[in-house]
């Protein structure tokens, strides 16, 4: 298991070992001047006149960054660059740059060691935290040419802000070249809009210029408080590349992990258990129970008492984490983890290009939301699901059968009874001081609100279940026995087993009982409404006669037409009485009625609770469980996208209308094999991503410096409330203030790219993955429809000029339907769409660290080339050096412990080309 503890130093890139970690407020160094949240320094590298110490063949080189804390003598590798081949003028495009938190300082020395490698796949120019001498990889495949450093104050103060440095051999003799060192201020404009270098790119000039300006929506600096509150360890690379007119553009690559791994499955399981305890009470208080439901209870309550104490330790378990924010792939297997995701993290690309805006391109990646320490024998949820309905549905003679919605909507109208009784009580009780304080506007005021809850309270219980939920318990009392055979209608529904108990049904019926009084019911649930036009009419009354008797200095006379003329007697008001002695008695009557209901439907909905664990308990539970870990892990991620994509569109207000008027789309990408226990993965995933159908966002004042989002609700229904700084929230639209849910649209899309799918695809089944891009199509063009429908026309002939979504869908659907051995062009087109509609865009596989790293990487890449103009011929480049050295070969350490992808030969032969990394990135670990 690997658990890392907030702030604490990991091996990694970006952090020093414990012993070199200063605290920098303590510290006689000086500070380099930092934007918050933006790297400190950043600077690209390139080498003139490289010497060869054997003239045997071309030099292929690479550099290796190392650093030189002020108290420390022994360097500390830090990055490398890429490996540039057959030139002594190399010109390196991955940069270095060193983010906010890391100790670094102008008396820092940086020490650039230059390598000629002889064999990329012996490369061992590895990143690492260990000091130098330590651990020394042998020299294979590599070996030295010479090495320079400078202090990090040299460079700040440069007059071009550049260095150029002369390389020497180990001993310190011989000069074998020189390296340059340009400092990049990325998001400044520089004076002068040109170039500092100009120099052979592998035959392209390519002019360096930095000119750019960042927007606020880039930098967000308002709102950092929550981005902080949310982001974690980022990890930073740099590069710049080739623009197809032979300019460089700048990227910036981070990596960074969130708290919401491990905040929001500790609030969900607290929410479950809060749930679960509330139901095990309502099963004990439901009363009196024939034998038969009497035992099949106690059985409820032993196993359901026995999933709430695992809940509770689960829970214990992981408040036991405080501070951590990253679950590695190799936990994912660990009891205690499940509910947390695994390998969350927001992959973020900044592109500052000439000419172009400064643009921001966010993945979140994460392993797909699964049950694995279930694990996947008998399938995933999508597939357990179904099955256990379809039994359950054929097999339920031991219980009386409500569908899924039907089991739903017992839970919702609970919930809402649970939600509104204390509500009523409270503007009723608010009524009377405003009667006691004889004031007519108040009044009304608390009448109005009582009206309004006590009428959602009656229009709660207009559902059909309700009353056939009240005989069937009824039927389950002591000597409830029905004495009446069903009626024909019902029992062409329903074939009972000969020996069933005839007091059990199944099928979502009512059937007849001769002693039932199925009106009683109805007289018990209209008297809440009357009670209230009692209060309404007494209220009318006291403000008329008020007023009257204001206007004629005497008594009022009463008004007809208002009331039932068998209310009129005793609800004609004195205007000399007290409104409150008038008004008591009946708010005591409407408190009773809802008493009443409210006991009767709690019991009868809770016996249809009761059956949905009847069938098959252990079975049940468990399914409960595995769906309410997969959707903690789907959770945790879309949350974490919520904020970030938030955060990033803020200053949009085409993006905020969207949000409120619309919703978000949220595109899952899939890289899952549909074969072995990966169709379990997918089948977990497929249903974990579809239940955050049920969760909405709500946007709030941040009050408190506590500004990590609050879970409330119930497996039916989740709201999670994000909380803004009042700055911020002040400027957001009306309808978001006023607290508006927010919606999300999920979306799955999946494709196997590795050997697993070839054997899929020759020998196994496909259909699983068909039929799910399927479905999702629909709901990618239900989305659609809605966002046109729903945004304003100016903006929706502007988007359509820009964007061709039409064509864009018409060929997704295409692809989905050619049914074509991995077509990876299903996910570049989902994923385009997604980025079109302002969606959340993520992409998962088994572990989000291999083909995940391959996938967001060509995706980063693809998009350089067809948003930012980069230079065709330095796609493979741009693509080799962000696999090579950039922040996903981190990620990979980061789960492992090594940086190598975890593919052999024979995996990397089976995936579609664009996915295989470069040469001595991969080979097999122990993962
Ligand atoms: O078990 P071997 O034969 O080493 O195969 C690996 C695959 O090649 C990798 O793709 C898996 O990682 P991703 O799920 O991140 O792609 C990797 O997943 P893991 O890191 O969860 O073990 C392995 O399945």
């Amino acid at each position: 298991m690997e658990i890392k503890d907030e702030g604490t130093s990991e091996e990694g890139q970006h952090f020093l070992p414990a012993a070199q970690a200063i605290d920098p407020e303590d510290t006689q160094f000086t500070s380099i001047q930092k934007i918050p949240n933006e790297p400190q320094l950043e600077f690209i590298l390139a080498c003139k006149d490289l010497v060869a110490p054997v003239c045997d063949r071309k030099l292929n080189t690479a550099v290796q960054i190392s650093v030189i804390h002020p108290v420390e003598q022994t360097p500390t590798r830090y990055s490398s660059t890429e490996i540039v081949e057959g030139t002594k003028d190399p010109l390196f495009l991955t940069g270095v740059t060193f983010p906010s938190e890391y100790p670094i300082y102008e008396e820092t020395r940086i020490k650039l060691t230059v390598y000629d490698v002889k064999d990329k796949s012996h490369d061992t120019i590895r990143t690492s935290v260990l000091p130098e001498h330590k651990d020394s990889p042998p020299e294979v495949g590599r070996r030295f040419l010479g090495s320079a450093s400078f202090q990090v104050g040299e460079l700040l103060k440069s007059k071009e802000q550049l260095l150029s440095l002369s390389l020497r051999t180990s001993d310190g003799g011989k000069v074998v070249g020189t390296i340059e060192v340009s400092l990049v201020k990325m998001g400044e404009i520089e004076d002068g809009d040109t170039d500092h270098i100009t120099t052979d790119v592998q035959g392209q000039k390519c002019a360096v210029a930095y000119e750019c300006t960042a927007p606020d929506s880039v930098s967000g600096k308002d709102n950092l408080p929550l981005l902080n509150a949310v982001l974690k360890n980022p990890v930073c690379k740099l590069y710049r590349f080739p623009t197809s007119d032979n300019k460089w553009m700048q990227i910036r690559e981070q990596m960074s992990e969130s708290t919401l791994s491990f905040h929001i499955p500790k609030e969900l399981i607290s929410l479950h258990i809060k749930e679960d305890l509330c139901r095990n009470q309502e099963l004990k208080e439901l009363g009196d129970l024939s034998p038969h439901w009497d035992n099949l209870r106690k059985n409820v309550l032993t196993h359901c008492d026995q999933m709430v104490t695992m809940y509770q330790e689960i829970l214990t378990e992981l408040s036991k984490e405080t501070g951590s924010s990253f679950k590695s792939s190799s936990s994912k297997g660990e009891k205690t983890l499940e509910f947390v995701p695994i390998n969350l993290h927001l992959q973020r690309m900044q592109v500052h290009s000439p000419h172009l805006k400064d643009a921001l391109y966010d993945v979140i990646t994460v392993g797909a939301p699964a049950a694995h320490f279930q694990g996947f024998k008998n399938g995933g949820l999508r597939k357990l699901l179904h099955r256990f309905e379809t039994e359950r549905r054929n097999t339920g003679y031991q219980f009386i059968y409500y569908s899924p919605e039907n089991t739903a909507k017992a839970k919702e109208v609970l919930s809402n009874i649970n939600q509104l009784q204390p509500l009523i009580a409270t503007h009723a009780d608010l009524l009377l001081s405003s009667a006691s304080q004889h004031s007519p506007d108040s009044l009304k005021s608390s009448l109005k609100l009582l009206s309004e809850k006590t009428e959602l309270f009656v229009h709660a219980f207009k559902d059909q279940l309700v009353r056939s939920a009240l005989l069937a318990l009824y039927t389950a009392r002591p000597g409830g026995i029905l004495k009446k055979p069903p009626s024909p209608k019902d029992s062409a529904e329903e074939t009972s087993p000969q020996d069933e108990p005839p007091q059990l049904r199944r099928q979502d019926s009512i059937p007849h009982h001769s002693d039932y009084d199925e009106e009683e019911w109805d007289r018990v649930w209209a008297n809440v409404g009357k009670s209230l036009n009692c209060i309404i009419a007494t209220v009318d009354k006291l403000i008329e006669s008020d007023s009257h008797h204001k206007e004629a200095g005497g008594g009022g006379t009463s008004k007809d037409g208002d009331t039932e003329p068998s209310l009129e007697e005793s609800i004609t008001p004195h205007p000399k009485e007290d409104w409150y002695e008038q008004l008591h008695p009946l708010i005591l009557t409407l408190k009773e009625c809802m008493g009443e209901v409210v006991s009767r439907a709690k019991q009868c909905l809770t016996f249809v609770l009761l059956q949905e664990l009847a069938y098959s308990l252990p079975q049940c539970l468990m399914l409960t469980l595995r769906r309410d870990i997969v959707f903690s892990q789907a959770l945790a991620g879309l949350v974490c996208g919520f904020i970030i994509k938030l955060h990033t569109s803020l200053h949009d207000p085409y993006f905020l209308q969207q949000l409120h008027t619309v919703g978000l789309i949220v595109q899952y990408e899939g890289l899952l094999s549909t074969y072995s226990d990966e169709i379990g993965m997918l089948e977990d995933m497929a249903v974990g991503i579809s239940d955050l159908r049920k969760v909405a966002f709500k946007i709030t004042e941040a009050k408190s410096s506590d500004d990590l989002p609050v879970l409330t609700g119930r497996r039916e229904h989740y709201v999670v409330e994000v909380k803004l700084p009042a700055t911020v929230f002040e400027s957001l639209p009306l309808q978001i203030k006023e607290g508006q849910l927010l919606h999300v649209y999920p979306v799955l899309f999946n494709v196997g790219i590795n050997e697993q799918q070839t054997l899929a695809e020759r020998f196994g089944d496909v259909s699983l993955q068909e039929s799910i891009n399927q479905e999702n199509f629909e709901l990618v063009q239900e989305y659609y429809s809605i966002f046109m429908e729903k945004m304003p026309p100016d903006y929706i002939s502007h988007f359509q000029e820009q964007n061709d979504l039409k064509g864009l869908l018409d060929n997704l659907h295409q692809n989905i339907q050619a049914k074509k051995r991995k077509n990876v062009e299903i996910m570049w087109l989902a994923a385009t769409i997604c980025r079109k509609l302002n969606g959340i865009r993520f992409t998962c596989c088994k572990s989000a660290k291999d083909r995940t790293s391959m996938s967001v990487t060509l995706e980063q890449c693809s998009i350089l080339r067809d948003e930012h103009q980069l230079h065709k011929d330095f796609f493979i480049r741009a693509l080799d050096c962000m696999r090579r050295e950039g922040c996903r070969i981190e990620n990979v350490l980061k789960n492992i412990k090594c940086r190598r992808y975890a593919f052999n030969m024979l995996q990397l032969m089976a995936f579609p080309k664009c996915y295989r990394p470069p040469e001595g990135t991969y080979g097999k670990a122990d993962t």
